[in-house]
């Protein structure tokens, strides 16, 4: 998917909102637990009641590896049922890969040209030649880990290397890899104060915020300095939506909950 078609949707929905599906068969109504492919009907489930709502949906690959040949299984068809569907969604395979040149190719292909997704997650620590082998791909996004919304963040990412905060030397070194534009990066929605700054890096970029709902960041401080003139934000909600209910009526409970959502998303959208 291009970025424009992304924003062309942005607009058109009036929301910005990515929704995370982390299935956890824990947490998912019990009732599901007796079909074929549980992991998948919870998602179906979901999409079917949000899409309207949701620009982008963001598997977290995590919560389907730890389900083995089935966890892949349910992913598959989970992405096949979006690209069918819903080909004007934007994916995200939430996968935070990135490895030497010749493993990254590897991650690319099966990401990018085996299950179709139109993004995936990368983290930066191995530099360049980690990461341009997915920037190989025309109209697929490669979101770089810049600011994640964890406590550890502060281990590493905030601390100085000759005279800079890494994360801004993973904003601006990125920004002169071969095909950066394909770029999109990281910024956890508990990292609000540092927009400011990031968007004098990256005015154009699209960011990825996680970290709203269950880990407590806000929209509304988000958008305060992560917003550009092309919107320029995909805000994730994984738990705070999808689980809003375990009972049969799961998939109405979570529209309902990704609805305030988008709801104050196109308040902001009105005033831009
Ligand atoms: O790359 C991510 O999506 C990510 C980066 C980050 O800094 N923080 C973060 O929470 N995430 C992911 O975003 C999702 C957040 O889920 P909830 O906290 O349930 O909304 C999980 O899939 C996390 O792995």
């Amino acid at each position: 998917m291009t970025t424009t078609e992304l924003i062309s949707q942005i607009k058109k929905k009036k929301s910005f909102l990515c929704i995370g599906l982390d299935v956890d068969l824990e947490k998912i109504p019990q009732h599901l637990l007796a079909k074929e492919d549980p992991i998948f009907e919870f998602n179906k489930a979901i999409i079917d009641a949000t899409h309207h709502l949701a620009v982008a949906y963001k598997p977290n690959i995590a919560f389907y590896e730890a389900y083995g040949i089935e966890g892949w299984q349910a992913l598959e068809k989970t992405i096949s049922y979006l690209n069918e569907k819903h080909p004007d969604i934007f994916t995200i395979a939430d996968a935070k890969r990135g490895d030497i040149g010749n493993t990254s190719t590897r991650y690319a292909k099966a990401f990018f040209s085996d299950l179709n997704f139109d993004s995936i997650t990368v983290a930066p620590y191995m530099g360049e030649d980690s990461v341009v082998p997915f920037l190989e791909f025309e109209n697929k996004h490669t979101i770089l880990l810049a600011l994640t919304s964890n406590r550890g963040a502060f281990d590493f990412q905030t601390k100085k290397v000759d005279g800079e905060e890494v994360y801004k030397k993973v904003l601006q070194t990125s920004q002169t890899w071969k095909n950066h534009y394909n770029l999109m990066y990281v910024v956890g929605a508990t990292k609000a104060e540092y927009f400011a700054e990031i968007r004098k890096i990256i005015p154009d970029s699209f960011i990825l915020v996680p970290g709203v709902g269950a880990q407590g960041g806000s929209v509304a401080e988000v958008c305060k300095y992560g917003l550009n003139e092309n919107v320029g934000l995909l805000i994730n909600s994984a738990r705070g939506i999808i689980y809003a209910s375990s009972e049969e009526n799961f998939a109405d409970a979570a529209a309902e909950k990704a609805k305030e959502l988008q709801q104050e998303m196109e308040s902001v959208l009105e005033k831009m």
